[in-house]
């Protein structure tokens, strides 16, 4: 039942919420509660009288006010617990303190501690957020989703927690990692909360800490695969196709094999992306767009090593492939500067259990016939550091300090500016810190990372790594297609979107070693990805035909800072 109406006032054009809710009720709403904000008009005609202390203050005020208590938690972990129960009380609040202290907020409500907080979400979670399927509600999807209070949904998050970050399998203790994304949906694009839906397809866990855990909140069955899985996405998607016709859906953190399959079944069917291959991919070849710059390079100028062809490796993989090939080079050739490492070693074309993502970035075998291997057989990391002599170093396989300063110095050897790229998240699966780069290669690797790291003084200089993190894309790939009313994410909006952010880069952060902008410009970032996207869209024909002003102001229009609305009762 709907709770509060959207108005504007026609004689003065205020906008306000007509609310049907009284008292407690509106309290206990998180979109509605203003706590001590609560005028005292609305108190005496909103059923608040008594419910409150006797003190009205302001927005600003509860903001300090959380501040402060915010500061005086122990660790990061009390911090995300602190945080998420401000959100259980009033977005608002937390929306207004997150934003005014984004750099300070977002690694707690997202990557990093969003992490730790997985890993013990059934100990540590006190309200459920969003909607959880499991195979024995999705025979009755529709009154799942009539459950659902928001008053729209444009967006939805949706995972099955089966490769949480680089954590795996953590079945429905995932289901914080749609929920940190819809916070930076609102917190960096602008989307208002009252829109955004994180979902959990709880399809079970193979984790067996989960399953022997008596107080796991999951579905306790071990993961639903096969058909019965797939049946169980298609009826999910149809659902939400029926119930949210216009609203973008984010793929997150699935395992590799129903990622791609999602992703290629679904991309041309409804408006939707993976952020894990498209949105870590795209912000990584925007983060080697700037490095080109930097060092005057062509792509065609370096050779690629990447480890770990998961979503992120593989996607990362494909823009690369693409870059070269727009700057003349033949699909083959462009392949050749590709060095993609998995569980098998380096990926090689007579490997009969390639998968389809891998192929395309198989080397020949007459390539690679004439090295020098440690051991015969399978071609190791050490073997292509050593025979291909890699530039640009791409580690995407959550095995914490897999780049050795063995390898971190040989490449620093084949070039004068190596670039670095060690993306596992959270901050513990890191395949190598900035700093033991830094000291590897004498200062002059260009870093990036997934989760974040602080700069460091070198001989008198400070040096910058940036946060390699799909953040700097998916709010604004979202915001943008949503106001452009696109009908799907193309690999041309995400490539805009990379240029968009590559672009925002200044000739001073380059000096420092950036290849992003800082983590402080997100809002920003997201607002140029979003009208970078809607422009691509409108180019593509698959887009509102808006020119470029009227798409800038659409946008401007669409970003929701947080504030309080004045309540009329209804
Ligand atoms: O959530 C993040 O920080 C980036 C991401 O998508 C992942 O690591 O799966
Ligand atoms: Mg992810």
């Amino acid at each position: 039942m709907r709770t509060f109406s959207f108005k504007i006032d026609p004689l003065t054009g205020e906008e306000y919420y007509e609310v049907y809710a009284r008292g407690r009720q509106l309290l206990n709403d998180p979109h509605l509660n203003k706590a001590s904000a609560f005028t005292p008009e609305e108190r005496a005609t909103l059923g608040l009288d008594g419910l409150l202390r006797s003190a009205v203050t302001d927005l600003d005020a509860q903001v300090d006010r959380a501040y402060e208590a915010f500061q005086h938690k122990p660790d990061d972990l009390e911090k995300y617990i602190f945080l998420v129960a401000l959100q259980d009380r009033s977005e608002v609040i937390f929306y207004k303190l997150v934003t005014d202290h984004l750099k300070e907020m977002v690694p707690i409500v997202y990557t990093p501690t969003v992490g730790t907080a997985c890993l013990q979400m059934s100990n540590i979670q006190r309200r459920f957020r969003g909607i959880y399927i499991t195979p024995e509600n999705i025979g009755h999807i529709d009154q799942v989703l009539q459950n659902i209070t928001l008053p729209q949904v444009s967006l939805i998050v949706v995972t099955d927690g089966e490769r949480i970050l680089g954590l795996g399998d953590l079945g429905s203790d995932g289901m914080g990692i749609p929920v940190g994304k819809v916070s930076l949906y609102v917190a960096a694009g602008g989307l208002h909360p009252h829109v955004c839906l994180p979902v959990c397809l709880d399809v079970g866990t193979n984790n067996q800490r989960l399953l022997d855990d008596p107080f796991y909140l999951g579905y306790r069955q071990p993961r639903l695969r096969g058909e019965a899985y797939e049946r169980m996405v298609e009826t999910f998607v149809m659902a939400v196709k029926r119930h949210f016709p216009d609203a973008l859906l984010q793929w997150e953190d699935f395992g590799k094999g129903t990622a791609f399959k999602n992703l290629e079944r679904y991309r041309d069917r409804i408006l939707s992306f993976n952020d894990d291959i498209q949105g870590t991919g795209s912000t990584a070849i925007a983060a080697l767009m700037t490095a080109m710059r930097i060092k005057q390079h062509r792509f065609s100028d370096e050779r690629y090593m990447i480890v770990g062809m998961g979503q992120a490796g593989t996607g990362i993989a494909m823009n690369i492939l693409a870059a070269l090939e727009a700057e003349g080079l033949s699909r083959e050739d462009a392949a050749s500067r590709i060095f993609a490492i998995d569980m098998q070693g380096l990926l090689v074309d007579d490997d009969p259990a390639l998968d389809a993502p891998q192929r395309p970035f198989a080397q020949r075998r007459a390539a690679v016939s004439g090295w020098t291997l440690e051991a015969p057989g399978r071609i190791g990391m050490m073997d292509v550091v050593r025979n291909a002599r890699p530039t640009v170093l791409v580690g995407v396989t959550a095995q914490t300090g897999l780049f050795s300063e063995q390898v971190l110095r040989e490449v620093g050897q084949a070039t004068d500016r190596p670039i670095v790229f060690a993306l596992s998240n959270p901050t513990s699966k890191c395949e190598a810190t900035p700093e033991q780069v830094w000291k590897a290669t004498d200062g002059k690797g260009l870093v990036a990372t997934g989760s974040p790291f602080p700069p460091m003084e070198w001989n008198g200089r400070i040096l910058r790594s940036s946060q390699c993190n799909n953040m700097y894309i998916f709010p604004g790939v979202g915001l943008g297609a949503l106001v452009a009313k696109a009908s799907k994410v193309t690999d041309g909006m995400l490539l805009a979107a990379s240029r968009a952010i590559s672009g925002m880069v200044t000739p001073e952060q380059e000096a420092q070693g950036l290849m992003l902008p800082p983590m402080e410009d997100i809002r920003r970032a997201s607002t140029e990805v979003a009208f970078a996207v809607a422009r691509q869209a409108r180019e593509e024909g698959l887009g509102r035909l808006a020119d470029d002003a009227e798409l800038r102001l659409l946008i401007e229009k669409a970003q929701w800072t947080p504030h309080f609305v004045p309540y009329r009762a209804g």
